[in-house]
């Protein structure tokens, strides 16, 4: 998913302007290489959840690994 958003500097919220749209790719990105996929399909950054938190998901990604 790709979720759009605005970002204001510092400078620019105390001017009461909006800066650039910023476009955030997020969910289910478990990989570097679809990580890397997000700026063709649009985003400016990625938010990366289950793949760097989830200790339970990553064991048994390893454990899996190990036995198949
Ligand atoms: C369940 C949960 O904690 N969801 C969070 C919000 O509460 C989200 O920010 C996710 O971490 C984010 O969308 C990344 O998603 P994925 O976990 O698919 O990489």
């Amino acid at each position: 998913m790709v979720a759009e958003g605005r970002v204001a500097t510092p400078a620019r919220a105390a001017e009461g302007r909006i800066a650039t749209p910023a476009r955030a790719a997020e969910g289910r990105i478990a990989t570097p290489a679809q990580a890397a996929e997000a700026p063709a399909a649009g985003a400016s950054s990625v938010v990366v959840g289950t793949a760097v938190t989830a200790s339970t998901a990553l064991t048994r990604l390893f454990v899996d690994g190990l036995t198949s």
